[in-house]
């Protein structure tokens, strides 16, 4: 059975941020995710996460801005990332220098660069060579700090205008640059409202060994795995058989509380989740 993450983006938030964490271990995670990592120091986070005994497995770089405040507001206008916007190349390398920090301090192994949304009228074709040369610089100043960097394909109905939009475009920029670690961070929930076909777009991507991290949650509404158009118990069995043996990350949003909403993990057979 695939190794659970618990994101604390948009889990347990019931409680203060810091809370979520301890939360996420007495229900038995022993990995978290989540957004954004920049309004807090990466002590703090380091020390919340080693008092819970948990790893932190995956963040994102900044969606926009400089400062902590700046990214907020970044975020609260409607940035989603910097990576294909022209112009923005400063903003975009401060963002990953300022993430590789963190993933440094906190032992995050992997990060997710958020593509953007298409400015209107731009040509896909600027934005993807812009995509590509801030991916080929972020690649290179990953591996200098041992980190892998992920673009994920998410859905324009949840995110107007996003630039990735289907494993198809993320897979084609990661083989363009061919960097070892840089790959796709494929979320089912995504994948089915924009293309479906999930367990054939799993066998078809992770032989590829570009997919470096799954996210689940259930469709159309973005609850728990257990409600939905996806049957997540045969699509888990899918990544067994297909030997996943990386991070699938629990990025929805509970229908009524966290920890009562977690029957489909421990109805699962296996320990909740695996170092
Ligand atoms: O919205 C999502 O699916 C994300 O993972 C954003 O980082």
């Amino acid at each position: 059975m695939p190794r659970f993450a618990a994101n604390l983006s948009l889990m347990y938030t019931e409680q203060p941020f810091l809370e979520r964490f301890a939360a996420a271990a007495a229900d038995g995670f022993t990995a978290v995710e989540y957004l954004f990592p920049y309004a807090y120091a990466p002590e703090v986070l380091a020390d919340t996460l080693a008092q819970a005994g948990l790893q932190q497995v995956l963040f994102n770089a900044p969606p926009g801005g400089d400062t902590p405040e700046a990214m907020v507001a970044a975020w609260e206008e409607g940035m989603r990332g910097t990576l294909c916007l022209p112009g923005q190349e400063q903003v975009f390398q401060a963002g990953v220098l300022q993430a590789l920090r963190y993933a440094q301090a906190l032992r995050c192994p992997r990060i997710h660069l958020m593509s953007g949304r298409m400015p209107e009228g731009a040509p896909r074709k600027l934005l993807e060579d812009t995509a590509l040369c801030n991916l080929r610089w972020a690649a290179q100043a990953a591996a200098d700090a041992g980190v892998e960097v992920l673009i994920e394909p998410i859905n324009g109905r949840d995110m107007p205008g996003y630039f990735l939009q289907t494993q198809a475009q993320a897979h084609h920029l990661v083989q363009l640059v061919a960097a070892p670690n840089l790959k796709v961070q494929m979320d089912l929930y995504h994948c089915q409202i924009v293309e479906g076909d999930v367990a054939m777009k799993l066998r078809q991507y992770l032989p590829t060994g570009r997919v470096g991290h799954i996210q689940i949650a259930g469709v159309p509404e973005r609850h728990e795995p257990d409600v939905g158009e996806l049957n997540y118990d045969y699509l888990f069995g899918v990544l067994d058989a297909l030997g996943y043996a990386g991070w699938v990350g629990c990025e929805y949003r509970p229908r009524a509380g966290t920890s009562q909403g977690l029957g489909w993990l421990r109805r699962l057979p296996q320990e909740l989740s695996k170092k």
